[in-house]
């Protein structure tokens, strides 16, 4: 039975003041209590997945239990989400299919974009999400080797003009990579590849998405910003490396989507520590501060703090990313951390469409 005792009363006080191991915000008031003789059973509502945060949640939990008048109690602990989707840029129409769309950006190549793109994904599936991939990055799509897909792979054709987006690890993928030969987009100016990227967009089945991940181009150029303002997005991730021409590179990136008024959820700052394979040692060799300053200065969070690590990259270049390869190594663990906070931050926003979890696009 539902129970409002004072005891429940003082009980929800201390559980609302609880935090998700990675984010400093309290939960806030997303509890309800129900008991029996034996058992309390918790019920955490929150507005993005948080899986993971299980194991951590109920051991601290039973640790507020131990000295409240439900010690000796059952713990039953079940979190449950709910993804609301958010206003895009302008309020284009989204997508069939899906309620948010993510732009993972850089400011330029070779940063760790298509990287910290699939294992975010993947990690924000492991969170319990409904998660897809689309591989905007043209000219070098990466994503359908990072996810083991074999060269060839192609996507089925339903009712002569939908894409079935094959999946790899539960999450959706579509990329340019699986309709083209290798040479085709060299040679496409950019118009012929934003409108071949709007094409593959919309003409995906995408099947009930919470989150549907795009792996940008790197830059800020003509197709960047033709992205920016075409794709119906909910908010943006950019990915920058902490040296100071990363950071420039990154600001430009921020500054393109503050000025298409697409929120900039975060930034994720990649290869910030080198770990010493020998002893393990931490080292920040370009510094330990430029994203931090950089979310600082433009007033967004530092999502997270990816290490250079040689796992990282192997298991990419094997087609079986970290976050699946490795789900209980520190590195997959702080993907899991930028997912849910990621989660977080889109689903404080203010903007939600109540009424409307997917916008329809005619099919014709
Ligand atoms: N944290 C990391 N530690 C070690 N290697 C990494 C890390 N992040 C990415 N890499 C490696 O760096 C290389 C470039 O990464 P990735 O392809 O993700 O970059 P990118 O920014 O998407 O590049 P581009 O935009 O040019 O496609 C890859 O070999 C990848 O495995």
């Amino acid at each position: 039975m539902l129970n409002d005792s004072q005891e429940s009363l003082a009980l929800l006080a201390r559980l609302e003041n609880l935090t998700d191991e990675n984010c400093d915000q309290a939960y806030g008031a997303v509890w309800k209590i129900m008991e029996d003789a034996k058992r309390i059973h918790l019920t955490l509502s929150l507005g993005y997945p948080a899986d993971k945060e299980q194991a951590s949640l109920e051991s601290r939990i039973k640790d507020i239990l131990k000295d409240s008048p439900f010690s000796g109690r059952e713990l039953v602990l079940d979190i449950e989400h709910d993804v609301q989707s958010h206003a895009t840029q302008g309020n284009i129409a989204g997508l069939k299919g899906v309620k948010n769309i993510i732009a993972v950006a850089s400011g330029k190549g070779g940063v760790g974009k298509s990287t910290t793109t699939v294992n975010l994904a993947l990690a924000m599936a492991k969170e319990g999400a409904r998660v897809g991939i689309l591989d905007a990055d043209i000219y070098g799509p990466s994503q359908g080797m990072m996810l083991g897909f074999a060269d060839g792979t192609r996507p089925e054709v339903r009712e002569d003009k939908f894409f079935v987006p094959p999946s790899a690890f539960g999450v959706q993928v579509m990329s340019m990579a699986f309709l083209t030969t290798k040479d085709t987009p060299v040679a496409w100016r950019g118009p012929m590849v934003t409108g071949a990227l709007m094409q593959i967009l919309t003409q995906t089945d995408w099947d009930n998405l919470d989150y549907l991940f795009i792996d940008m181009p790197p830059g800020t150029g003509d197709i960047q910003l033709t992205l920016a303002q075409k794709v119906p997005v909910a908010g943006s991730v950019i990915v920058t490396t902490p040296q100071d021409i990363a950071l420039l590179d990154a600001r430009r990136g921020i500054e393109m989507f503050n000025k298409m008024k697409i929120p900039v959820l975060g930034v994720v700052e990649n290869m910030s520590t080198h770990i010493c394979s020998n002893c393990g040692h931490h080292e920040a060799i370009f510094g330990d501060k430029g994203g931090v300053s950089l979310a600082k200065e433009y007033n967004v969070e530092v999502l997270g703090k990816l290490p250079l690590s040689l796992a990282i990259r192997e298991q990419s270049d094997i087609g079986s990313p970290i976050v699946v390869n490795a789900p209980e190594s520190d590195v997959a663990g702080i993907y899991q951390s930028i997912a849910r906070k990621l989660g977080a931050t889109l689903a404080s926003q203010r903007d939600t469409q109540f009424a409307m979890p997917t916008i329809g696009m005619s099919d014709d």
